[in-house]
């Protein structure tokens, strides 16, 4: 995979180190900051103390990561360049010598992809939310709990043992992760891109149907739609809506031009690269013999 940022180029990262999201900022490049939460990696960028931010965004078995959500809408706008997947499978990890675990402790989303596991190899074991999986992990060694749910590389970072590892409930469990930037340039379009957006609609009877049928009119592939609470009113959410394609095509133009018309607010989440690389299919020819046509119609040179 090509780096995407140079040696100068620092990449703030959900850590500390020996984190699923550090394992991905690697693919990314090499000059990493770690933080100690995706609010924080993502306000480094926005004031500008870092180039970039490596967030988890999405995970197969538990779903969007909310924190990245929220902390995407928040503040001044960034965006997405580049995203990468990693497989994902848990070790467990203890202080040297522990002979009994009474509590286990982890980020929500890996306990969660482990939870029956738990159930089966230990029984009544309390389970415990931090941070991040590292964090877990520095909290052993510190004697807080007696075991953390981590990412295979932490063994390398704390003095613990593995007490078990490859560690999963469900098989070929996937986190996506998203390297993020302030706005400018855009990635070039590749033929096999994601757009990502984020829209406030108006509270009315259909609005939903209305942004997915532009994008159905227009043949483009919707491949995530989140919902998240705006904070404000109950029952008012923002939708976070992932197409295939990217913005410099004129029907995802166009289609992004639709979901203005219809939002309240909208905000612009990038046009990147896709993981798979798997070529999209784009209708950009006929799109363009359509706008070519429209174009002499108005000048009187076509009937
Ligand atoms: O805590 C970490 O190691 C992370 O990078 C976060 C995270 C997540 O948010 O889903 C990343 C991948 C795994 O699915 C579990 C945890």
């Amino acid at each position: 995979m090509r780096l995407y940022a140079d040696a100068m180029q620092r990449i703030a990262y959900f850590g500390p180190q020996g984190t699923f999201t550090e394992q991905a900022a690697l693919r990314f490049g090499s000059e990493l900051v770690p933080v100690d939460t995706i609010q924080l990696a993502i306000a480094s960028v926005r004031k500008g103390e870092t180039e970039f931010a490596c967030v988890p965004i999405e995970n197969s078995v538990e779903g969007a990561v909310p924190a990245t959500l929220d902390a995407l809408v928040r503040d001044e706008p960034v965006v997405a360049v580049a995203e990468t997947v990693l497989d994902v499978r848990f070790s467990v990890l203890v202080r040297p010598g522990t002979t009994e675990i009474r509590t286990i402790a982890s980020h929500p989303h890996a306990l969660a992809q482990v939870r029956e596991w738990i159930a089966d190899s230990l029984p009544g074991v309390t389970s415990i939310a931090t941070s991040s999986t590292a964090a877990a992990a520095a909290a052993v060694e510190r004697g807080e709990f007696d075991a953390a749910v981590t990412a295979p590389v932490a063994v390398h970072h704390y003095e613990l043992d593995e007490y078990a590892t490859n560690v999963l409930d469900v098989a070929d469990a996937r986190t996506r992760f998203l390297l993020l930037r302030r706005p400018g340039a855009l990635p070039e379009p590749t033929g096999a891109d994601r757009t990502s957006v984020v829209v406030t609609t108006p509270n009315r009877v259909g609005v939903l149907s209305e942004l997915l049928t532009e994008l159905a009119l227009r043949g483009i592939n919707l491949t995530g739609l989140e919902s998240r609470p705006t904070k404000g009113k109950l029952g008012e959410y923002r939708f976070y809506i992932d197409v295939e394609g990217h913005i410099a095509e004129p029907r995802i133009g166009d289609a992004l031009a639709a979901l203005h018309r219809h939002s309240r607010e909208i905000r612009f989440l990038g046009s990147f690269p896709k993981a798979d690389h798997e070529p999209v299919e784009a209708h950009n020819d006929e799109f363009a013999a359509a706008a070519a046509w429209v174009d002499a119609v108005r000048k009187g040179e076509r009937g």
